[in-house]
């Protein structure tokens, strides 16, 4: 099923990113018509930003970087996956462009500052968790590593 297929990419990416240190969280944005519009990682200790989560990675992807942006109308009905519960800031831009469907590795179990789950679904996005143990190791154990740097991260609560 493309839920795999997209999910497997994210899974990739995220990897990516734990290979670089950094955050091993990784997204694919999927237009409605299956078309893959941007993928991504969160590049928060690569590129020292305090934005560049995996959504907002494969989101910014989407974008041909100068003059106008897609039309809006791509992102309409759009699935964005993502080897991690999008935090709230990821949820709004969610919401902003459109986006229908979220489908996450893991996370709703965590102790989050913000139910996003609910957030995502009283707006009628669609969400739907692939408990993806893979994922959810590589995260565990960079939190484990990263103490002091997952101690700064806003969407972690305690
Ligand atoms: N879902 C996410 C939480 C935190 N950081 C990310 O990049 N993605």
């Amino acid at each position: 099923m493309d839920d795999d297929k997209f999910f497997a990419i994210a899974l990739e990416e995220a990897k990516k990113g734990f290979q670089d240190g950094g955050v091993p969280i990784g997204a694919v944005l999927v237009s409605k018509d299956g078309q893959m519009l941007g993928k991504g990682c969160n590049k928060l200790v690569q590129e020292g930003s305090v934005t560049k989560h995996g959504e907002m990675s494969a989101l910014e992807a989407s974008s041909p970087g100068t003059g106008l942006p897609p039309p809006a109308t791509i992102y309409k009905g759009a699935t964005m996956y993502s080897t991690l519960l999008p935090c709230v800031m990821c949820t709004g831009a969610c919401l902003l462009y459109g986006i229908g469907r979220v489908v996450y590795g893991s996370g709703a179990d965590q102790n989050l500052k913000f139910d996003t789950v609910k957030i995502l679904e009283s707006y009628g996005v669609e969400t739907a968790c692939l408990s993806n143990r893979e994922s959810e190791e590589m995260m565990a154990r960079w939190v484990r590593e990263n103490p002091e740097r997952y101690g700064r991260e806003p969407w972690a609560e305690g």
